[in-house]
């Protein structure tokens, strides 16, 4: 585990000691958006249109940010038209490696499709050699102009839900104008108490840091199962990317974030609601595919050795969501 600096790679641990213990998450360098036509998205520049073939994702099936870039790429049937590389679950001292680098690789874990690279920070310095700044996955890259799109994956599944239109059948609008202010004021809850949040109680070093997280999550948890009763999907009868979002933290609950990241007070089985909903999303066609739970759990339970010392990885919970 570590970070580019100026080009090197450094293998250090989050930094809590300025922070009162508390995890801060940075915010993601390369924002430049594909478009239908090419034309520049909300950020960053143009040039970047949309084709087949030509942009590639990195991801992990552990990580829970790459997980929605997944399941949306599998919703839109773009799976033909972007190519995915996959690394290794666990992250130790050269951050993610791909499979042909991993000392124990773990099945489903893929060698760099692109650049045949071993280490995914090589894959950031082949967009920028000097980057400073922690290398994550997703990772959205363009074989045309050899560089990085972008790596933040909420813009990555807007992209992929509405510029390759013309590459897909499915005109299903995750993202749909009317609901964008209400999705997005949910998001940004969403993702501080229970997306980001799970993580916060998890990587606290102090006891308040971690109790303020963690009752923030449940907090949130609660009234998202109120939210769910009589309704299919958090804006009511039509699925958007605020329940994909929602779900990739949900699916690893029980199994990691229960145990690994202290989030205890409940389980999400025993939340009606929120069950039916993992449920629900889980069943949709392409889904089950993208959740890989062997992955899942060797990345955390393995490669948070500051958490897990001795990286046994548990065998439970018994699956309830298919
Ligand atoms: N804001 C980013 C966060 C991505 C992220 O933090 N990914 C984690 C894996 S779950 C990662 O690659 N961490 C490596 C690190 O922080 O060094 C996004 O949503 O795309």
């Amino acid at each position: 585990m570590g970070l580019l600096v100026e080009g090197k790679w450094v293998d250090q641990w989050y930094d809590t000691k300025s922070t009162g213990g508390r995890f801060v998450r940075t915010v993601t360098r390369f924002r430049d958006w594909v478009t239908a036509d090419g034309a520049p998205g909300s950020s960053g520049g143009g040039g970047f249109r949309a084709e087949a073939g030509r942009y590639h994702l990195y991801v992990s099936y552990a990580c829970p940010w790459a997980h929605r870039t997944l399941i949306v790429r599998a919703l839109k049937k773009l799976e033909p038209v972007i190519p995915v590389s996959v690394v290794d679950p666990f992250m130790g001292s050269e951050g993610w490696v791909f499979a042909d680098h991993a000392t124990t690789p773990t099945e489903g874990a893929t060698t760099d499709g692109v650049l045949g690279k071993q280490r995914l920070y090589e894959v950031y310095l082949a967009a920028d050699p000097a980057y400073s700044g922690r290398v994550t996955v997703p990772v959205l890259w363009d074989r045309e102009r050899e560089t990085i799109v972008n790596n933040e994956s909420a813009e990555i599944i807007r992209m992929l839900n509405d510029a390759f239109a013309a590459f897909t059948d499915d005109d299903h609008d995750y993202y749909p104008a009317p609901l964008r202010e209400e999705i997005d004021a949910l998001n940004a809850r969403v993702y501080d108490a229970v997306n980001n949040g799970v993580y916060k109680a998890g990587f606290a070093t102090t006891q308040e840091a971690y109790e303020e997280a963690v009752r923030a999550l449940f907090a949130m948890l609660d009234e998202l199962e109120a939210r769910l009763e009589g309704r299919a999907w958090l804006m009511s009868e039509a699925l958007t990317e605020a329940d994909i979002r929602l779900f990739t933290t949900l699916i690893r609950f029980d199994p990691v974030y229960v145990g690994h990241f202290k989030c205890n007070i409940r389980q999400i089985r025993e939340y009606p609601n929120l069950r039916r909903f993992v449920r629900a999303l889980y069943a949709l066609p392409g889904v089950a595919g993208t959740v890989n739970m062997p992955h899942i759990k060797r990345h955390y339970y393995q490669s948070h050795k500051t958490i897990n010392p001795t990286g046994i990885v548990p065998v439970g919970p018994e699956v309830w969501w298919s």
